[in-house]
């Protein structure tokens, strides 16, 4: 099965779309989703050879060009540089993001604002960047690609804080962009890219087989609900976040640090 060919090839024909991060991993699938579905994509992120390469590939795939811009999400004369080279979109996903695992109270202060800075503020810039433009071009789609909010996520305090923070955020804006913009969230369960392998412990997510769906999704399916939170498919949806993540926040375990990353729950409780 080609797994990104999911909708008509013509479905986002004529639309132009930037994808931030878009050169690894769920961006990169991202890209790949709008390109086959007809958009001109545009993907943007801070290594322009692993940006070039991936345009290449995703031409190779969906046979329509792929362009690439450099952009740091964290740094506001970037995001609006970029918006002036780019501004005339109709569909931004904001994709741009990442943590560390660590247990909340070692967190150092510049490890917290480190991470809040790229997922919260981050995203903050470029949704006001380019929502602007948006609504003064009459109208467009974001999407926020976020994490399995909503019960807490051990181990990740501060991402968990920062992707809520852009939960609420698309929400709100959702009502105060309402009739132009529509702003909606995915939030990824455990999806094993490069940079999910580099950054976690062998053991995280073994509990697997209590999800639901107990296996590892595959970056596709994240393109495809990005893909369709943005077409006119969705044209009725807006302030929603959907969850891919097999069922993991309905039934599984929910730590980015290993088995046993927290031994104090072990210790008797003092509440009792
Ligand atoms: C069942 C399912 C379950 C599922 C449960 C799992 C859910 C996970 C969901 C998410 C999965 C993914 O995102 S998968 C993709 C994962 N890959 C990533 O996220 C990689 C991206 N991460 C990063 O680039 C970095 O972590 C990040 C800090 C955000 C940005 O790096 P920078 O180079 O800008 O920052 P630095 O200057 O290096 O560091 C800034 C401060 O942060 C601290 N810091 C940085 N890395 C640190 C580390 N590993 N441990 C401690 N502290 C760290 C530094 O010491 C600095 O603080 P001081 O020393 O005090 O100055
Ligand atoms: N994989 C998973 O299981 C999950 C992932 N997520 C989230 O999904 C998103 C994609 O994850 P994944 O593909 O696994 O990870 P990647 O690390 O592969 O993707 C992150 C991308 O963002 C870009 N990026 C990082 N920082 C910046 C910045 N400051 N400005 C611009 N671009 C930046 C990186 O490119 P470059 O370095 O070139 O700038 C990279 O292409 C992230 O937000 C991640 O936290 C959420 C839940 C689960």
């Amino acid at each position: 099965m080609n797994e990104f060919a999911m909708y008509a090839s013509d479905l986002l024909d004529g639309r132009k779309a930037l994808v931030t991060g878009g050169g690894t991993g769920i961006g990169k699938a991202i890209a790949t989703g709008l390109s086959m579905a007809g958009a001109d994509v545009v993907i943007a992120a801070r290594r322009a050879e692993v940006l070039d390469e991936t345009a290449a590939e995703i031409t190779a795939m969906s046979g329509r060009p792929v362009t690439t811009d450099l952009v740091d999400i964290r740094d506001l004369d970037t995001v609006t540089a970029l918006a002036q080279r780019q501004g005339d979109i109709d569909i931004l996903i904001n994709n741009a993001g990442g943590q560390f695992p660590q247990k909340a109270r070692d967190f150092s202060p510049n490890g917290w604002r480190t991470v809040i800075d790229l997922n919260l503020n981050g995203t903050w810039n470029m949704v006001q960047a380019f929502g602007n433009i948006m609504l003064d071009a009459g109208g467009g789609s974001i999407c926020n690609i976020v994490a399995t909010v909503g019960r807490g996520i051990p181990g990740i305090a501060h991402s968990a804080s920062a992707r809520a923070g852009v939960v609420e955020l698309s929400k709100t804006l959702a009502y105060e962009w309402g009739p132009k913009v529509r702003i909606n969230c995915v939030a990824p369960g455990q999806f094993r890219t490069d940079a999910y392998d580099n950054t976690y412990e062998e053991g995280v997510g073994d509990g697997f087989v209590e999800q639901p769906l107990p296996h590892v999704g595959h970056v596709s399916d994240i393109a495809n609900a990005a893909v369709f939170l943005v077409s006119p498919t969705a044209r009725f949806i807006t302030g929603e976040t959907l969850y891919v993540d097999g069922g993991l926040t309905v039934q599984g375990p929910m730590s980015a640090l290993p088995p046993g990353g927290f031994p104090e729950r072990n210790e008797p409780s003092p509440h009792r």
